[in-house]
């Protein structure tokens, strides 16, 4: 009998929003490998959606978090522990800025967004694991998402790019404080999706498009195809790696150049 990659986890999935969101990839592929799963919200309003997708994967641990409270992230963990005494995962799939500085330039970043973005897209990761940490033994396994923008310049990606870049910085450091009791800590770094933070970024159709035409596979990512790796990287299969950021984007991340088959497209519709 074929043993399930989960089976006997749990885990915490955090940044659920709807059925197109990366988290719900990810808490999918971990379901069907066997993981019993818990889902935090951020707000009411989005309770009544995260709930129904939580039940279609057997769970009705939904508990509400805004992780720029510190009071929230504390009664997460504390309600967490009222149901499970140990946690084998976390996933981290948040991150947040003001959409009118996700065009523009990036120089032009104001003092406050800069604070709340990497607030929301860096720090809480920290806060996050600092917590989950304590509920973990050898074995555990943390993960965050993160884009090439870290690395690169992207169009419109601005102070995203430069909170993406310390979020990787942050895996690096909680890999080596926490590798001494077995736990680890990953980033994937997703090509682009069509989801509700996407849709923030000025001409995410174009970025779409262009990876599309140019990356090596010769098409965008899915959902599932992050979940896949979310489970290498959160099972067994990866008890080898740790402080990785891992590219889930159809290999763009290796491309200097257009494609030569590529087609030049235009920037505002995207068409060819
Ligand atoms: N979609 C892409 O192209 C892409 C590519 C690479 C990385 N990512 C990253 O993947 C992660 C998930 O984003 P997504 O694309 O699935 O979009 P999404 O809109 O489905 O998910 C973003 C989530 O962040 C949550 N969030 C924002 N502020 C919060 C707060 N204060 N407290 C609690 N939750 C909060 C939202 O509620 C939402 O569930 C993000 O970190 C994003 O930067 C996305």
């Amino acid at each position: 009998m074929s043993m399930k990659l989960m089976e006997g986890k749990r885990g915490l999935i955090m940044g659920l929003a709807n059925d197109k969101s990366i988290a719900w990839g990810i808490a999918q592929k971990c379901a069907e490998q066997g993981a019993e799963l818990a889902f935090s919200y951020q707000g009411d309003a989005l309770k009544k959606r995260v709930a129904p997708l939580a039940e279609r994967l057997g769970s009705n641990i939904v508990i509400e978090c805004d992780v720029a409270e510190e009071n929230s992230l504390d009664r997460l963990f504390e309600e967490l522990g009222q149901h499970w005494d140990k946690l084998d995962f976390i996933v981290h799939a948040i991150g947040f800025s003001d959409k009118e500085q996700l065009r523009g330039r990036y120089v032009d970043t104001t003092r406050d967004n800069f604070a709340m973005t990497m607030d929301i897209s860096v720090y809480s990761f920290t806060a996050v694991v600092q917590r989950a940490a304590r509920m973990m033994g050898p074995g555990g396994a943390a993960l965050t998402l993160t884009y090439y923008g870290a690395e690169r310049v992207m169009p419109h990606y601005n102070v995203m790019g430069v909170a993406k870049a310390a979020l990787e910085a942050s895996v690096r450091y909680m890999a080596e404080d926490l590798g001494k009791d077995g736990i680890r800590v990953n980033a994937i770094s997703a090509g682009p999706i069509k989801t509700l933070a996407a849709s923030g970024i000025g001409d995410f159709r174009y970025i779409l498009k262009w990876n599309e035409l140019n990356s090596p596979l010769r098409r965008n990512v899915t959902q599932e195809e992050v979940g896949k790796a979310a489970v290498y990287l959160l099972s067994d299969l990866g008890s080898g790696v740790t402080g990785e950021t891992h590219h889930v984007d159809a290999g763009y991340h290796l491309v200097g150049m257009k494609a030569v088959d590529a087609p030049d497209i235009d920037a505002v519709t995207g068409r060819k």
